[in-house]
């Protein structure tokens, strides 16, 4: 194993899965900066979802190679996988997951919960995620009380409140209408960014990348050819005909 650059905080080489012998990833290889924002787009069953769930152990992929902090994860035991996802990474997904028999701040405090932080304490810094995401008065509602879009707000507080080093969002305003769409992923990517957290960002929505400084583009489980890594700062090339 040859130890990856030194300035990417996530980094994998050559991976690939395949889930139930049905290949998901096919060689992939990428490296996520401190701070960055990566977006990985692609339509949907190009593997984005695999990507995410190996680069933040969840997974241990067939072949290949992932990277976090110049530390191996993917010869980390499970139970050293778990600890890892729970102490340095957070993850929001298109669905919201959230507890239906705690409050919303309860679900928003879970990862400060888990990790000792006394309830006081955690809700308070459950509340300030809840009001930046617009969703502050509902702290105290049941997820069955909530709207989609309400429920899917709290799961993205969740997944920053314990300011993590890097969270993995899943296509997270799939579920969402369009201006809903925008304001959670700003918030998400705004705060993330104020807080020094780099963010892999998964979406088929073509907004996706507009958010992200950088791009990865999959197609059946590899980069895609016609664009496999983007800049932000790359102008779009002219059009053929221009
Ligand atoms: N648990 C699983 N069991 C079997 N096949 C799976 C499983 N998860 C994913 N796949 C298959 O692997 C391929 C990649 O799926 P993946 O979910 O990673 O893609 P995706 O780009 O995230 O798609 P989507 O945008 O629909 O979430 C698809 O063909 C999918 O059907």
């Amino acid at each position: 194993m040859v130890a990856p650059p030194d300035n990417d905080v996530l980094f994998a080489r050559a991976l690939r899965h395949s889930h139930r012998g049905s290949p998901a990833l096919l060689g992939v290889s990428v490296g996520v900066r401190e701070g960055e924002i990566l977006g990985v787009v692609g339509p949907r069953g190009s593997g984005k979802t695999t990507l995410l769930r190996c680069l933040s152990g969840q997974l241990v992929p067939d072949q290949g190679e992932v990277w976090f902090n110049s530390g191996p994860v993917h010869t980390l035991s499970a139970a050293a996988r778990d600890q890892l996802r729970r102490e340095r990474f957070g993850w929001v997904g298109s669905e919201p997951q959230l507890l239906p028999e705690l409050t919303a701040w309860e679900n928003a405090a879970l990862p400060l919960l888990m990790r000792g932080v006394r309830s006081r304490a955690a809700r308070a810094k459950a509340q300030e995620w809840l009001d930046r995401l617009d969703i502050g008065a509902a702290a105290r509602k049941h997820p069955g009380a909530l709207l989609q879009s309400e429920r899917q707000r709290i799961a993205v507080a969740r997944a920053l409140v314990s300011v993590p080093a890097v969270v993995f969002a899943d296509d997270p305003a799939a579920p969402l209408h369009r201006s809903d769409r925008a304001q959670v992923l700003r918030t998400l990517t705004s705060a993330a960014r104020s807080h020094g957290m780099t963010v892999v960002l998964a979406g088929t929505d073509p907004d996706t990348a507009g958010y992200a400084d950088r791009t990865l583009s999959l197609r059946d489980g590899r980069p895609d050819t016609a664009s496999p890594v983007r800049d932000r700062e790359t102008p779009d090339p002219a059009p053929a005909n221009a």
